[in-house]
C-alpha cells in the first residue's frame, strides 16, 4: 500500500510506519503526477486536494487532512469519488485557545495594562473558540460568545449578536471557519463597516483564517486608528501576507497558533485512528507514547501568581515575542514563510507542566492552584 505523506506532518513514520510504504512530499507543490499512485493521502492546510490534484488517482481510498479546517479540501468530489474523508476535528483547539489566551497576557504586558478585568468577545465557539473560552473564564474574565449557529443548534450556553460583541468586548478573538457563502458567511465578516464598529482601544485577534478580515480594510483602518491592536496569526493571501499590514500588527506570526507538539501529534493520531477503523484493524498505537516528557516537567511554585508571573510561566510552553521576531525577518518570501513553519520548534501545551504550589497566600486577586488547573497546568 502507498501512503503519500506532507514531509511537515509528524508522526506519520511512527503511526503508519507498519501499515504500508510511506512517501514524503511537499504538500504545497504536490502535483497529480506524484499522487497518481496513491492508496492514502494525509495532507496539511498547503494542500489544496480537488480533482485537479486526485483525478488520475484510481486507487486512492482515504484522504485524511491533520487539521481542523477543511477548506483546502473538495469534499463533494471525494464523496463523488467515494473516496474516505476525514479532518482532524478539535486536534488543535487547545494549542489555538492557549496561543490567544498567552497573546493576550503578551499584548498586556507590552501596553503596562493588565488582562484582568478585561471583557473578551469570543465569535465562533466551537473548538477553538471554547478552548479560548476556558482559559479566559479560568482567570476570571468576563467572556461574551457569538455562534448564530450554535444557538440555531440549540446549544446551552449564552449568545450575543456581533454588534453586541462589538459593542461591549475589550478584546475580540476569531474562531470561525472560512465559509464563503450562506447566511453566517465568514468571508471578509470584518469588513470595513465592521472594522470602523470597533470601540476605542479594542484589541483583534485573528487565529482562525485571515480572509475572515478583510485585509486591505484593516490596513486603511488600523493606518487611522493607532489605539486598535491587532495580534495576527492568518492573513489574507498566504503564504504571501501584507508587509503593511505585518508593520501594523503588535504580534503577527505564520499560521501556527494550532502548532503545539500534542496538536500535531493529536492530528496525525486521530487519521490513525481513522484508518484503523476503515479497515477494521486495531488500534494498538497510542497517543501519549508519542509525546515526549518536557523539559520543564514539573514546577513548584511559592504562593500565588501575579499576573506578570502567569506570563513568564507560560513563556515556558510558548515564548510568543520570539516567533513575531522571526516572522517579521523571514516572512517576505513565500520560502520564507513555508520554512518557518516547517522549522518551527513545536511548542508545548499547559498541561506538559505538573504544577504545584508549595504554599498559598491569603489574598483574592492572586493567582492560585485552582485557577492554574482550570488554565490547563497538571
Ligand atoms: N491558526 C491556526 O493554526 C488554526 C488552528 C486550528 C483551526 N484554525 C481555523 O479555525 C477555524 C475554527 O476552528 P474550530 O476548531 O473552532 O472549528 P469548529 O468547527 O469547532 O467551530 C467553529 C465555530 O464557528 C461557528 N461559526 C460559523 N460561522 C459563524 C459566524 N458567521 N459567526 C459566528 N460563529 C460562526 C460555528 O457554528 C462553529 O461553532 C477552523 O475552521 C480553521 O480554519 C486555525
Ligand atoms: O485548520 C487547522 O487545523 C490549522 O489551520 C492548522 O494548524 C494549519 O497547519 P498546517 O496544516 O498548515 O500545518
Amino acid at each position: 500500500m502507498k501512503i503519500i505523506a506532507d514531509e511537515n506532518m509528524p508522526y506519520v513514520d511512527a503511526l503508519f510506519g507498519d501499515l504500508g510504504e510511506i512517501e514524503y512530499v511537499n504538500g504545497r507543490t504536490l502535483s497529480a503526477v506524484q499522487v497518481q499512485d496513491a492508496d492514502v493521502l494525509l495532507v496539511r492546510s498547503v494542500t489544496k486536494v480537488n480533482a485537479a490534484l486526485i483525478e488520475q488517482a484510481h486507487k486512492l481510498k482515504f484522504v485524511g487532512s491533520a487539521t481542523i479546517g477543511t477548506d483546502h479540501v473538495d469534499v463533494d468530489y471525494l464523496v463523488e469519488r467515494n473516496i474516505f474523508f476525514t479532518n482532524a476535528p478539535g486536534c488543535n483547539a487547545k494549542a489555538v485557545g492557549e496561543y490567544a489566551f498567552i497573546a493576550m497576557l503578551e499584548l498586556a504586558q507590552r501596553l503596562g495594562g493588565s488582562l484582568a478585568g478585561k471583557v473578551v468577545g469570543i465569535v465562533g465557539a466551537g473548538n477553538t473558540g471554547t478552548a479560548a473560552a476556558n482559559c479566559l473564564q479560568a482567570y476570571g474574565l468576563k467572556v461574551l460568545l457569538c455562534d448564530p449557529i450554535k444557538a440555531e443548534q440549540g446549544d446551552t450556553r449564552e449568545f450575543v449578536s456581533l454588534d453586541t460583541l462589538i459593542e461591549h468586548a475589550d478584546i475580540i478573538s476569531l474562531h470561525v471557519p472560512i465559509t464563503k457563502q450562506g447566511e453566517h458567511k465568514t468571508w471578509y465578516l470584518f469588513d470595513d463597516t465592521r472594522l470602523n464598529q470597533l470601540k476605542p482601544n479594542t484589541w483583534l485577534l485573528n487565529c482562525c483564517r485571515g480572509e475572515v478580515i478583510d485585509n486591505r480594510a484593516l490596513i486603511k483602518f488600523k493606518q487611522q486608528r493607532d489605539d486598535i491592536k491587532l495580534v495576527l496569526d492568518v492573513w489574507e493571501g498566504e503564504p504571501n501576507p501584507m508587509a503593511e499590514l505585518v508593520a501594523l500588527a503588535e504580534f503577527a506570526t505564520p499560521h501556527i497558533a494550532g502548532y503545539s507538539l500534542e496538536g500535531k501529534a493529536r492530528g496525525t493520531f486521530i487519521l490513525y485512528q481513522k484508518w484503523c477503523e476503515l479497515l477494521g484493524l486495531p488500534v494498538d498505537k497510542s497517543l501519549a507514547s508519542l509525546l515526549p516528557t518536557f523539559q520543564f516537567n514539573q514546577i513548584v511554585s511559592q504562593g500565588d501568581l501575579t499576573e506578570s508571573q502567569l506570563l513568564k510561566l507560560s513563556r515556558l510552553v510558548y515564548d510568543l515575542r520570539d516567533d513575531d521576531v522571526t516572522f517579521r525577518g523571514c516572512f517576505a518570501t513565500t520560502a520564507g514563510f513555508d520554512l518557518m513553519r516547517k522549522n518551527h520548534t513545536y511548542r508545548r501545551e499547559y498541561s506538559a507542566i505538573s504544577l504545584t504550589q508549595s504554599t498559598q497566600t491569603l489574598s483574592d486577586d492572586g493567582i492560585n492552584q485552582s485557577m492554574l488547573s482550570a488554565l490547563g497546568f497538571n
